[in-house]
């Protein structure tokens, strides 16, 4: 595995958020996606080397509604780069971590993503990305 790609965080409004991020890190929202299949509106922030992904649910079912529903905004997902998904997917698998695809989905920002349980990682929802580039 590589560098931090991002850090998600979960959060209610992503406008509100955003402003909030934006005089934070004193930056601005450089991009917003919509990930249907991840029943999610992203929004990212640059600060120095580091990337953050805001995530606000699109719909009741997304794992971000959920997530807030349990345990309020905040933290919710560290994403690592890494140069190929499917050999750390393998590896993974084979070190017992238990991953929530079999295969890499199509993340934001053009990336290929796969997650691991966090119920396998103490308790942290991990995320795997390959910029598609890399393929
Ligand atoms: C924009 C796309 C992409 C990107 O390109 O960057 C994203 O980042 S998408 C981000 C949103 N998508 C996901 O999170 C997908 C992966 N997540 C899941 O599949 C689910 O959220 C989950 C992790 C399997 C949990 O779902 P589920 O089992 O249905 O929910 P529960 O509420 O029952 O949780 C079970 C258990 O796990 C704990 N939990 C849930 N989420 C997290 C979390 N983010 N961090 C730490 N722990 C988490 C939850 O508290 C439950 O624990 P117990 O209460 O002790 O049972
Ligand atoms: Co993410």
């Amino acid at each position: 595995m590589n560098k931090v790609e991002h850090i998600g965080i979960a959060v209610s409004d992503i406008k509100i958020a955003g402003d909030i991020y934006e005089k934070l890190l004193n930056t601005t929202v450089y991009k917003t996606e919509r990930v249907e299949q991840e029943g999610v509106e992203t929004a990212f922030l640059q600060t120095g080397p580091n990337k953050i992904e805001l995530l606000q649910a699109t719909h009741e079912d997304s794992a971000i509604a959920k997530f807030i529903a349990k345990k309020g905004e905040g933290i919710h997902h560290i994403a690592f780069d890494v140069d190929d998904i499917e050999a750390e997917m393998q590896r993974l698998k084979q070190e017992g971590f238990v991953l929530l695809s079999d295969k890499p989905k199509l993340g934001a920002d053009n990336k290929l993503v796969c997650f691991v349980h966090p119920k396998s990682a103490n308790g942290v929802l991990v995320e795997l990305c390959q910029s598609v580039d890399n393929r």
